[in-house]
C-alpha cells in the first residue's frame, strides 16, 4: 500500500472553452491554457468531451493530442460515439464518468456496482488501445470494489459533497468519507485519484491525505486565472497541494 507523499496536479481546462462556447468566437484557446498549465507545472491535463458538446470540443482533443508534453486525461461518458473517438486519440489515460444532459456539471459518481457487465467490457475494450483506465466514483466501499472487480486499474474519487459541505461538521464528515474511500482503494490495489469542485480554500485537508497519487483541478483554477493569469493560478494551487502533501498529520 502506497502511502507517499508524492501527489500530481491534473488540471482541466473544460471551462476555459466554456466561456468561448458562451459566445462561439475563437478566445480563449484551451489549448493555449494546457500550454501554459504544464509552463507553470500541471503534471497532466483533463478534458471532459460531454456528449452535448457545452464545453470542449473534437477539435481541442485532436490539438492537444499533437501539442501536450505531459499527458491527457481524457474524461468521457460510457457511450459507443465516445468509445469510438477515445479509440481514435488514445489518450494516455481515460476516466469514465456518468454524464446527464440536465445537469449543471458531474453531480455524482458512476455507478459501477450497478452495470459491472457494461463497465467491465468498456474497461477491457479502452485498456487494449494502451490508455490507463479510472472510474470516477463516490467515495463508496461498494463502487471502489466493483471498480476492483471490473478491472479499472484507478479510480477518481468524486470530492463534490465534500466541496459543497456547509457545516463544520458536514465537511469533517464528507473529508473522512474521502479518506476512508482512498484507504479502501489503495487497499483494494488501485491507483486513487480525486477531485471535482476543489479550490484554494478546501484543496489542503484532500491533498494531506496519503496515498492519494492526484488531484484534478479545473473550475477554480480558471476563475481565479482570470485575476493572475492562468500559470499564476496553477503555479499557485500546485504550491499548496504539495506543502500540505508534504505535511506530517
Ligand atoms: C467529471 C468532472 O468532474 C469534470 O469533467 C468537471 O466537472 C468538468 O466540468 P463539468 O462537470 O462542469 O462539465
Ligand atoms: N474530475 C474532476 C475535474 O476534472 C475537475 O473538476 P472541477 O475542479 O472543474 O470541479
Amino acid at each position: 500500500m502506497s502511502t507517499s507523499n508524492r501527489i500530481l496536479l491534473g488540471v482541466n481546462i473544460d471551462h476555459v472553452a466554456t466561456l468561448r462556447q458562451a459566445r462561439g468566437t475563437r478566445y480563449p484557446d484551451p489549448v493555449k491554457a494546457a500550454l501554459d498549465a504544464e509552463e507553470a507545472g500541471a503534471d497532466g491535463i483533463t478534458v471532459h468531451l460531454r456528449e452535448d458538446r457545452r464545453h470542449i470540443q473534437e477539435r481541442d482533443v485532436l490539438l492537444l493530442k499533437d501539442v501536450l508534453q505531459t499527458r491527457m486525461n481524457f474524461e468521457m461518458g460510457v457511450t459507443e460515439d465516445m468509445m469510438q473517438f477515445a479509440e481514435r486519440i488514445r489518450p494516455a489515460h481515460i476516466c469514465l464518468v456518468p454524464e446527464t444532459r440536465q445537469e449543471l456539471t458531474t453531480e455524482g459518481g458512476l455507478d459501477v456496482a450497478g452495470q459491472e457487465a457494461r463497465i467491465k467490457a468498456a474497461v477491457e475494450r479502452l485498456s487494449k488501445i494502451g490508455s490507463e483506465v479510472s472510474l470516477f466514483i463516490d467515495a463508496d466501499e461498494r463502487q471502489i470494489q466493483a471498480s476492483r472487480r471490473v478491472g479499472a486499474p484507478a479510480i477518481e474519487l468524486h470530492t463534490g459533497r465534500y466541496a459543497d459541505a456547509t457545516t463544520p461538521s458536514e465537511v469533517a464528515d464528507e473529508l473522512q468519507r474521502i479518506i476512508d474511500g482512498v484507504n479502501c482503494g489503495l487497499h483494494e490495489g488501485l491507483i486513487v485519484n480525486a477531485g471535482h469542485g476543489l479550490h484554494y480554500h478546501n484543496v489542503e485537508a484532500v491533498a494531506a491525505i496519503k496515498g492519494i497519487n492526484e488531484l484534478n483541478i479545473g473550475h477554480a483554477l480558471v476563475a481565479h486565472a482570470l485575476f493572475v493569469g492562468f500559470k499564476g493560478a496553477v503555479a499557485e494551487m500546485k504550491a499548496l497541494i504539495l506543502a500540505a502533501a508534504a505535511m506530517d498529520r
